[in-house]
């Protein structure tokens, strides 16, 4: 079975490793296409046996699975591009959580999902968050399930949920990345501490930390307990967070979710479209 990968950038590249080194797709069944296409070319020198093609066109042709890496408005683009050269047996994947499959359905003929990767893939962790489309049957789905499998964690998500899972999933790195860079800026600030042993220190804790969940020894609750003395060390510095970040999260999602109301108006604007020039 031949996949395909268009757009390689951030995540593109991050499925392109993961699906290889898992060896969940083979690097003589993998197919490379990007607007850029020297960009596309240049990975060529770490993934040699991989092929890159120069139209979307031979991506049709080629492949069996095609893997939309791009902005939601450059997938419809995309799609609508695609659209002539698909047949129905084929199966077209969004990893956007505003691109659903009824969007795809509506612009293209063939099987659909939707499958939202994580950075984490990259290291063969982390979940991936499947949406089928009515087209896809119970072969095709457990296909993607044992692909995804190879690499991380796959989890079904609805539509309702999909933007919150992704928060979690998808921008959770880096919205951890950005407390613990905090930890690090705050650390400097008041005490003796180089950033570069901070840094040091925190990335061997993020580690072991989460190492200690993998293995289940904790769970987040029981792990706070363990460490969180009352009115010891921890605890005094518990306090100061709980009065700094308790809730802060909420805006957080208030936002994401915010942003992407207004993109899924554009893209059902767009598919609507697609759909009428299509027809008409
Ligand atoms: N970042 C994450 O952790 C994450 C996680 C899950 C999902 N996502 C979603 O993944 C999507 C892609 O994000 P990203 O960070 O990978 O974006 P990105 O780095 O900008 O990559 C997009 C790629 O698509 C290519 N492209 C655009 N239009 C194209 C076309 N018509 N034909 C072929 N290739 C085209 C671009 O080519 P050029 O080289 O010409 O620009 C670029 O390489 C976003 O919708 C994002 O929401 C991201």
């Amino acid at each position: 079975m031949n996949w395909g990968i268009i757009g390689t950038g951030n995540m593109g590249k991050v499925l392109l490793h993961s699906l290889t080194t898992s060896h969940a797709v083979e690097e003589e069944n993998l197919y490379l296409y990007n607007r850029t296409l020297m960009k596309a070319y240049e990975l060529l020198n770490q993934y040699p046996n991989v092929h890159v093609e120069r139209s979307l066109t031979n991506m049709a042709n080629k492949c069996d699975v095609l893997l939309l890496c791009a902005k939601p408005k450059e997938i419809l683009e995309i799609s609508k591009k695609l659209q002539p050269h698909i047949k129905k047996e084929q199966l077209v994947i969004s990893i956007t959580s505003s691109i659903s499959t009824d969007h795809l359905d509506q612009i293209l003929p063939c099987k659909t999902a939707r499958m939202i990767p994580s950075i984490t893939n990259q290291s063969l962790t982390g979940a991936t968050l499947l949406t089928f489309g009515k087209r896809t049957n119970t072969m095709d789905q457990q296909m993607i399930k044992q692909t995804c499998k190879l690499f991380s964690n796959p989890v079904e998500v609805n539509d309702d949920n999909v933007r919150a899972a992704s928060d979690i999933v998808s921008c959770g790195p880096a919205f951890l990345s950005y407390v613990l860079e905090d930890m690090i800026q705050s650390v400097e600030q008041e005490t003796s501490l180089k950033r570069e042993e901070a840094v040091n220190f925190v990335e061997t804790m993020v580690i072991g930390f989460g190492r200690l969940l993998e293995e289940r020894h904790f769970s987040l609750e029981t792990l706070r307990e363990k460490v969180m003395v009352k009115g010891g060390i921890t605890g005094v510095g518990m306090e100061a967070l709980e009065k700094e970040i308790h809730n802060s999260f909420n805006q957080v999602f208030k936002n994401t979710h915010q942003k992407f109301s207004a993109e899924k108006e554009m893209v059902e604007a767009l598919t609507l479209e697609a759909k009428m020039n299509f027809s008409g």
